[in-house]
């Protein structure tokens, strides 16, 4: 009988506030069997999201100090999965999808196969509708297709897996509610595979009230903004070449790559990782 391939995939959970749900979501992620190790981090929460997390158990919690925002928490956690695992593919994870987590693994084993460079999951409707009018997704959708000629279903959803080399090749990442748009403009212009894969998740979705429509305000500008930085650099030169299988950052690649880590403010403050009940300035 065939030994099952061992667990090639560090999943990555950025989460602030989320003490509510953060412990399901970690209990589903354990029962993925291609997930070797599960990272949170706490973006600078107020509530006890990190305290929740390693009570779920078997759990690599990196705290920031201060809120920094949902890019950067995925620039942390990638770091500390390369630490973990160098060159396991890696899965954002949201940390609001509590025990539907666990319908994630086709998203992973679209990676893992070789059959994508980068997996989105797409979700359902969900059970209580959101409260916008599409403009951000329509933004964020219309911009993609603009700048890669691809068109994506759901161009804000952050279940996705890259392999370690597709996901080197895109940073620094988009600042901020950018994240996934940068992600996906750059993976696609740097030659790499990118699918869709529908999966039964379910998460909090956006309301009606002030709170939600100014969270909708700040998706929008991120959105934007990721959009605007990627829409100077000419295709041809923008992205990473591919060389004999290696990816490669082109010379104006790199110097837009720089320009957008100028701009991404990423990680400006402390970030401290608990190992064996104490806290590790990182
Ligand atoms: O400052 C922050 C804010 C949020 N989060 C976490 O980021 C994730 C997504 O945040 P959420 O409030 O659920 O955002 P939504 O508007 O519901 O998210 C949709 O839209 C986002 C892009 O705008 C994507 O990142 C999400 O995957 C997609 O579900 C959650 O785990 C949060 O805890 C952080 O780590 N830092
Ligand atoms: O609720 C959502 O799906 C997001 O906040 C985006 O909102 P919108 O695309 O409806 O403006």
């Amino acid at each position: 009988m065939p030994h099952p391939s061992p667990p090639r995939v560090v999943a990555v959970v950025p989460a602030r506030d989320e003490e509510a749900r953060i412990g399901s979501t970690v209990t589903a992620l354990h029962g993925l069997a291609q997930v070797a190790h599960v990272v949170v981090v706490d973006d600078g929460s107020a509530d006890q999201t990190a305290a929740v997390a390693e009570w779920a158990g078997r759990v690599e919690v990196v705290r920031h100090e201060r809120n920094h925002g949902k890019a950067a928490a995925m620039t942390t956690g990638a770091a500390r999965a390369a630490e973990l695992a160098p060159g396991a593919a890696v899965l954002f994870v949201d940390a609001d999808l509590e025990a539907s987590a666990g319908n994630l693994g086709p998203v992973v084993d679209a990676v893992l196969t070789g059959s994508a460079d980068m997996a989105i999951a797409v979700l359902p409707p969900q059970h209580s509708p959101g409260g916008g009018f599409g403009l951000v997704v329509r933004t964020a959708r219309e911009g993609i297709a603009r700048l890669t000629g691809w068109t994506p279903t759901q161009p804000l959803s952050g279940q996705r897996c890259l392999t370690r080399a597709a996901l080197d090749a895109a940073m620094p990442l988009a600042a901020g509610w950018g994240v996934e748009v940068g992600l996906t403009v750059d993976v696609l212009r740097g030659g790499g595979r990118v699918v869709e894969v529908p999966c039964e998740l379910h998460h909090r979705v956006t309301g009606r009230d002030l709170a939600s429509q100014l969270h909708r305000a700040r998706q929008l500008a991120g959105v934007t903004r990721a959009l605007a930085e990627r829409s100077g650099v000419p295709r041809a030169a923008a992205g990473h070449a591919r060389t004999a299988g290696r990816v490669v950052r082109s010379g104006a690649a790199r110097a837009a790559a720089a320009g957008r880590r100028a701009s991404s403010g990423r990680l400006g403050g402390a970030v401290r990782r608990r190992t064996g009940g104490t806290w590790h300035e990182l």
